[in-house]
């Protein structure tokens, strides 16, 4: 490889030596840390973001954090089916799946999107590896239905995690690889099964049970907006128990989201993170500085101290 120095005068030394040296409490805060990264789907509709997504991933691989990614595909199902000619239902914020859909929901997650981010990160060298959920019994599913306008609505084919066994990604940290998961689980009641799992859930469930330092979930939005539509309402940052109060007054793709987030703090997870995935290299800016971006939330007696 060919190196190049930029010898000229350069009006931006200092500042960017010092935008470099202020990441440094942050590297040693995450370094060998586990940082479980969700990418939505409305957040990787571009190809340049998804490049982007692939850098930032390779960047904190380098920079000595363990990233491990979850990664939606609404959008991206959304688009097959409709392809193929079958309807899109949500309810809840969750995908009505009939037995139809869910095949269309395995391919399209584990066998296009899946595919797609891993052959990104391995542009940059032999570092990411694909799983599902249904891979060496990582996940183990259970049918969710939904609560929507006080009323209990079946699902179908949708599921919530209800056990991880990390060994399959454990194993890929310790081989220095990325793994990038896809969110299907088997319906641990019915064998053969699999269930469509909303990938923020299979995020948090997988943030827990690695003992994550952090949750970062990327979307399409700056963050929670406590008020929504109210673009003046973004909260940058909400502890778990306002969190919770808030929680039923939130609508459609906030729901799992933030349910997720609650998840995870309650599981032991120091911090979960919403940030927009329309910004490039967002996550590099929640991870190395100060400032963070989006919203955060923490575990209900840290608000006041976290940084
Ligand atoms: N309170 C809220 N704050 C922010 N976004 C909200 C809120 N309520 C609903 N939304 C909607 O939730 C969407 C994000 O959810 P979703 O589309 O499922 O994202 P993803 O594909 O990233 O999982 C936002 O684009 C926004 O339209
Ligand atoms: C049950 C359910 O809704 N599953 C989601 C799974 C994909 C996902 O969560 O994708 P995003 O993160 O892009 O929204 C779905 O079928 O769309």
């Amino acid at each position: 490889m060919t190196e190049q120095r930029d010898t000229g005068a350069d009006a931006d030394a200092a500042s960017k030596a010092q935008t470099l040296i202020d990441s440094l409490p942050w590297l040693k805060r995450f370094h060998g840390e586990t940082i479980v990264v969700k990418f939505g789907g409305n957040a990787m509709v571009s190809p340049e973001l998804q490049r982007a997504f692939a850098e930032d991933m390779v960047y904190l691989r380098y920079a000595g954090v363990k990233p491990v990614v979850v990664h939606g595909g609404g959008p991206q199902i959304s688009s097959m089916l409709g392809r193929l000619g079958i309807e899109s239902e949500f309810r809840g914020g969750y995908r009505v799946t009939t037995p139809e859909t869910m095949d269309v929901v395995r391919m399209v997650l584990s066998g296009q999107v899946n595919r797609e981010l891993v052959s990104l990160i391995n542009e940059h060298g032999p570092l990411a590896s694909g799983l599902s959920g249904e891979d060496a019994g990582l996940f183990t599913g259970r049918r969710r239905g939904a609560v929507v306008d006080g009323e209990e609505v079946d699902l179908g084919l949708v599921g919530d995690v209800v056990a991880v066994d990390p060994a399959p990604v454990l194993a890929q940290l310790a081989a220095g690889q990325i793994p990038v998961v896809s969110s299907i689980a088997p319906d641990g009641d019915h064998p053969g099964q699999s269930l469509n799992v909303n990938a923020d859930s299979a995020a948090a469930s997988l943030a827990v049970a690695l003992g994550a330092a952090k949750l970062v979930i990327l979307t399409d939005v700056a963050g929670l907006y406590r008020d929504w539509p109210n673009r003046d309402s973004l909260v940058s940052m909400i502890d778990a128990d306002e969190l919770a109060a808030l929680l039923p007054s939130l609508e459609s793709g906030m729901i799992p989201k933030m349910t997720a987030c609650l998840e995870a703090v309650h599981g032991g997870v120091a911090k979960a993170a919403i940030i927009d995935g329309r910004e490039p290299h967002s996550i590099l800016l929640e991870v190395f500085t100060t400032q963070g971006s989006g919203t955060e939330v923490v575990p209900a007696t840290t608000k006041e101290t976290a940084a």
